[in-house]
C-alpha cells in the first residue's frame, strides 16, 4: 500500500476571532496538490475569514498553517505568494487604465541592463513576451498585450489575474467567488480557466455560492456554517441540489 502524499496545505485547529465575533472555529482541512476544493456555506459562515487567513491577509487567532509538512505563518499576502499561495479577489484587484501587461507584471516588474550594469529600463519585450505566454498557457486568445484591462471582458479580466498569480510560479491558486458577477458566457471561460489550472498542476480552492459550478469544477467540497466546517468530503456523485440541501441543513444545526 502507498502511503498517501503529504498535503500541499494543512491547517490545524484554524480558528478567527473579530473581537468578540468568532468567524472561523477550529477548522482543519488538508489540500492535496492538484485538488480543485470547492468551500461553500450560506453568508457569514466563516469562507472568507477563512481564506484571508490561508492568504495571508488576516492572522489566525488560533491554529496551525503547514505546507507540504512544514509550519508557515503568512505576515501578508506578499509573504504569502512568496511561498506559492496567490488569492484572486473578486475585484481583481487590477488597474482598469494599465495594458494587459502593465497588470500581469504591476509590482514585479521585469528589468533589464542599459550601457552600465547598474542602470536598468523595463524590459517591456520581454513583459510583454512572458504575458502572451501566461495567457496562451490559458487558452485566451489575446494577442494585443498593451490592450488596457478596462476594454477587456470578465472572464479576460480574470485570466489577467490569473496571469498575474503565475507570474509568481502560485501553486496554490485562491479564487473568491470568480463568476459572481459574470454572464452565462463569461463564466464558462472562468470554468475554462479554473479546468486549465488544474489540468496543469495547480491546486485551486473556490470559494463559490453557485453550486452548479461547484459540481461541475470541484473534485471535493468543504462546506461551513457558523465558523465550522461540517462538511468535507468528494464531490462523487453530489448534485447541485444536493449541496444546497447540505447548506441549509448546516444553518439550520448552527441556528
Ligand atoms: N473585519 C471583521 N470584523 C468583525 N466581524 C467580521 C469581520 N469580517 C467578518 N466578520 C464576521 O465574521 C463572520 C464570518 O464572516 P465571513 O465574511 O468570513 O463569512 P462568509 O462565509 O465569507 O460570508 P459571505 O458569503 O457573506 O462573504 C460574520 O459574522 C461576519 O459578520
Amino acid at each position: 500500500m502507498t502511503e498517501p502524499a503529504t498535503p500541499i496545505l494543512s491547517l490545524r485547529g484554524i480558528g478567527k476571532s473579530y473581537g468578540p465575533v468568532v468567524a472561523v472555529r477550529e477548522v482543519d482541512l488538508d489540500i492535496h496538490a492538484g485538488e480543485v476544493v470547492a468551500i461553500c456555506g450560506d453568508n457569514g459562515a466563516g469562507k472568507s475569514s477563512l481564506i484571508k487567513v490561508i492568504s495571508g491577509a488576516e492572522e489566525p487567532s488560533s491554529g496551525t498553517i503547514s505546507m507540504r509538512g512544514k509550519p508557515v505563518a503568512f505576515a501578508s499576502p506578499h509573504d504569502a505568494l512568496s511561498h506559492g499561495v496567490a488569492t484572486i479577489y473578486q475585484d481583481l484587484a487590477l488597474a482598469p487604465r494599465l495594458s494587459i501587461y502593465q497588470n500581469v507584471f504591476m509590482g514585479s516588474e521585469l528589468t533589464r541592463p542599459v550601457l552600465l550594469p547598474f542602470l536598468r529600463v523595463l524590459d517591456k519585450a520581454k513583459m510583454i513576451a512572458e504575458s502572451q505566454r501566461f495567457l496562451a498557457q490559458l487558452s485566451v486568445a489575446i494577442t494585443d498585450m498593451t490592450r488596457p484591462v478596462e476594454r477587456l471582458s470578465g472572464g479576460q479580466r480574470q485570466a489577467v489575474a490569473i496571469s498575474r498569480a503565475l507570474r509568481w510560479n502560485a501553486e496554490i491558486i485562491i479564487m473568491d467567488e470568480p463568476t459572481a458577477a459574470l454572464g452565462v458566457k463569461e463564466t464558462a471561460l472562468v470554468l475554462d480557466l479554473i479546468r486549465k489550472l488544474k489540468a496543469d498542476g495547480h491546486t485551486v480552492l473556490l470559494i463559490s455560492h453557485n453550486m452548479r459550478d461547484v459540481v461541475a469544477l470541484a473534485d471535493r467540497v468543504v462546506i461551513m456554517g457558523a465558523g465550522r466546517k461540517f462538511v468535507d468530503r468528494p464531490i462523487d456523485g453530489l448534485t447541485a441540489d444536493d449541496l444546497s440541501h447540505m447548506i441549509m441543513s448546516g444553518n439550520a444545526r448552527a441556528a
